[in-house]
């Protein structure tokens, strides 16, 4: 794990020691990469974790090398980023990720198992996960995902919320696109109780003026409220994407997942977009052959536009 003295972290760690994300069976092996003046407090979270005698927990190795972090990785999750500050323009921001994800993503061609599974969570997490899979020669670029289980949770409890249900009665939500305001929370292909959700709800007033929004405007909403991103929700979601991923989606079922795109649903090949995706025997897999309306098709159309002006913004500064 990167940042693993930051916010997420925190949540973060203990919950992978506990097996939340490996299963209960798992042993794990904690390799955390902090920047060199974060050591001495990522070394306080080595002694709470100490202290916390997870059984599961074999290893807590703390570096500030990246080779040593993600060296034999079986699971690498890209937690610290450059935040956007006042007045920084977005080249800016990209610059300074491309700054950290670069070096990160020949490190992980260099040292990582050769199967490792990426999760970018700093953002731009999309790009991010673009810049490092770009700088990774050696590795699979399909190793590389970006994370927007986070909207996908929001986006459950949201209609949950809306139809008086139980979240575990939500079904085959998905998000499409970037982890930004322009991603898509689709309600046409969730069910919600076996019955499908936009017709549950049966008021598109509210899917288009209240739903969309309020998942796409979370994270600033989360900012608002408590002063700092969120956190503990980022944390079990990077928890719920990468168990998903390694042992599977259920039956009747799916997450999404932002992947490298092979060009289904006119989602332009490479970029790393939101999918609806099936796991099983630790491959993903965009589900297929889902019937896009033209209100989908201008939604997925205008996050995936700015995931490729993302892309151009990042090639154009060398970084890919
Ligand atoms: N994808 C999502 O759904 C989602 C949700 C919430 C937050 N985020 C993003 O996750 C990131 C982390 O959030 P946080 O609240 O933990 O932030 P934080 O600032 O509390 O922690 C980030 C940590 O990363 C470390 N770091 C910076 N550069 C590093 C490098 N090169 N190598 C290793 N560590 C480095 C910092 O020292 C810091 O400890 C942010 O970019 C945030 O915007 C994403
Ligand atoms: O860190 C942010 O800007 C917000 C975060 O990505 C979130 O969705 O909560």
């Amino acid at each position: 794990m990167t940042g693993a003295a930051g916010q997420i972290g925190y949540s973060l760690l203990f919950r992978i020691a506990s097996g939340s994300m490996l299963g209960p069976d798992t042993p794990v092996a904690l390799q955390l990469l902090e920047i060199t003046p974060a050591l001495g407090a990522l070394e306080g979270v080595k002694m709470e974790l100490d202290d916390s005698a997870f059984p599961l927990l074999t290893e807590i190795v703390c570096t500030d090398d990246a080779d040593v972090a993600f060296g034999d990785a079986d699971v690498a999750l890209l937690v610290g980023a450059m935040p956007r500050k006042a007045g920084m323009e977005r080249a800016d921001l990209l610059s300074a990720n491309g700054g950290i994800f670069k070096p990160q993503g020949e490190a992980l061609s260099r040292s990582a198992k050769r199967d490792v599974k990426v999760l970018v969570v700093g953002n731009p997490a999309n790009t991010n996960a673009l810049i490092a899979q770009q700088n990774a020669k050696d590795l699979d670029p399909g190793r590389f995902t970006a994370m927007t289980r986070l909207d996908h949770n929001r986006a459950m409890t949201q209609v949950a919320q809306k139809l008086g249900t139980p979240v575990t009665d939500v079904k085959k939500m998905t998000i499409w696109g970037n982890h930004s305001a322009t991603q898509y929370p689709d309600l046409f292909h969730c069910e919600v109780g076996g019955k499908n959700a936009y017709e549950a709800v049966n008021d598109h007033e509210w899917v288009d003026g209240t739903f969309i929004p309020t998942v796409q405007k979370r994270g600033a909403a989360i900012i608002d409220a408590r002063g700092a991103s969120s956190a503990a929700s980022a944390a079990s979601a990077a928890v719920d994407h990468i168990r998903s991923w390694t042992l599977g989606t259920p039956e009747g079922d799916w997450v999404s997942m932002a992947i490298p795109s092979d060009g289904s649903y006119g989602v332009p090949e490479g970029i790393i977009s939101s999918f609806p995706c099936t796991c099983t025997d630790g491959k993903y897999e965009i589900v297929q052959g889902l019937d896009i309306d033209d209100y989908s098709r201008g939604k997925i159309d205008a996050s995936a536009a700015e995931l490729v002006g993302e892309r151009d913004a990042v090639s154009e500064l060398g970084l890919i």
